[in-house]
């Protein structure tokens, strides 16, 4: 199952189902961006996180099924959506019984949840970014590896092999053992699995810039520059085996891995001030992110034949209104189903009616998701 070669890609409905604080809410939709409005505390980033879990992964907030259990019934939820890709239409089920492990279900037949980035492209960009080039490297690490997997899907494959074979590494290291033969096995996993990984991300880094390069775009150029946390980056299967033989006691020492790709850092640049993302301004930290976003969908498109879903919390607030309205023009260009939040619905004035507008509301329980004319 493959949405393959698509020309546009888009939810035509979301139902929502005892998630969240939505106890019930539906909405039907055309191919537009989604602008929802409405106070704070509405549900309107829940209404995101719902979308954002038809694609593999926890959702924009790593939270547990548990978690999005709407209480205080906490019965389990159910989220479904129709997705369009070009004529073909696909029903998404995703559901948790009493806070349980998520199930898939695809056109009513379960499915792994790896399946999902098959048929639904989702990127989001979110609040809790907004530090990400000052805080610590797992998150940019994070953000890498969720773009590298909406170019490479079988990146999930790699990540996995290499995460497995290092959680028995570490095992070893932990009890202390020293006996050669135990690691070689494993270290060879490693680095096959660890050169795939470190190969897709780079890839995908040249991809990013490739795609800020060539557009015509009102966001400034995020140059990224892959480094591993301590040292040199070993790049090959090769180097990668030699580099974890050589650690074997530094890392019995440690009781962990401290070489490979689970230690790779991104450093991000404002390439035309040569500034570190890091030293820039809030704003512009922002912009670096929207534009790194937008060069991912751009990317996307070229691969996929369509736009993905782009899911931008908070960030029209963010902007000033150069810069809103080119976001707008961009993600109307894209032709990309965004869906944004914002309190006011004033805030998406310049996209007029190239957008629907969903005021959220959520009075006794019942959330009011309705198109706003
Ligand atoms: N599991 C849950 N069950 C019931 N309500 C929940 C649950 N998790 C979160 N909420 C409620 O959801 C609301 C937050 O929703 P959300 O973050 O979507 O708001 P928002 O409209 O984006 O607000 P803001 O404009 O402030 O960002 C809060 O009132 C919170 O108490």
């Amino acid at each position: 199952m493959n949405a393959g070669p698509v020309s546009e890609l888009f939810l035509k409905t979301l139902s929502l189902s005892h998630f969240r604080s939505h106890k019930k809410g539906a909405l039907t939709c055309d191919a537009r961006p989604v602008a929802l409005f409405g106070p704070n505390g509405a549900g309107k980033t829940n209404i995101l996180e719902a979308v954002s879990l038809f694609s593999p992964g926890r959702g924009i907030r790593r939270a547990s099924a548990e978690e999005m259990t709407r209480r205080p019934e906490a019965i389990g939820w159910k989220l479904s959506g129709l997705l369009q890709a070009s004529t073909q239409t696909f029903e998404i089920e995703v559901r948790s019984e009493n806070g349980g492990a998520r199930q898939v279900q695809i056109d009513s037949k379960a499915a792994p949840q790896v399946q999902l980035g098959r048929v639904a492209r989702v990127l989001w960009l979110i609040p809790a970014m907004d530090r990400l080039w000052i805080e610590g490297a797992e998150g940019r690490r994070r953000f890498l590896d969720r773009m590298t997997l909406s170019f490479y899907p079988e990146h999930a494959d790699a990540s996995l092999a290499y995460e497995k074979a290092m959680r028995e590494r570490n095992r070893l290291l932990k009890d202390q053992i020293s006996d050669a033969h135990w690691y070689v096995a494993l270290e060879r996993q490693m680095a096959e699995a660890g050169a795939r990984l470190h190969q897709a991300r780079e890839a995908s880094v040249e991809r990013l810039l490739d795609a800020q390069a060539a557009a015509q775009t009102a966001f400034p150029v995020a140059e990224l520059e892959l480094i591993q946390s301590e040292g040199s980056m070993p790049h090959t299967e090769a180097d990668l085996r030699d580099a974890l033989a050589e650690s074997r006691f530094r890392d019995i020492a440690a009781g962990r891995t401290l070489v490979g790709p689970h230690r790779t850092d991104m450093i991000g640049t404002y390439r035309e001030k040569a500034v570190p993302a890091k030293d820039c301004s809030t704003g512009e930290q922002k912009a670096l992110l929207v534009s790194l976003i937008l060069a991912n969908a751009r990317a996307l498109k070229e691969d996929i034949g369509a736009a993905p879903i782009l899911l931008l919390d908070e960030v029209a607030a963010h902007l000033d209104p150069d810069r809103r309205a080119a976001l707008y023009d961009e993600i109307c260009a894209l032709g990309a189903q965004a869906w944004m939040t914002g309190t006011e619905a004033g805030l998406f004035e310049a996209l007029g009616d190239r957008a629907q507008y969903v005021e959220v509301t959520d009075e006794a329980g019942i959330s009011s998701l309705s198109i706003a004319h």
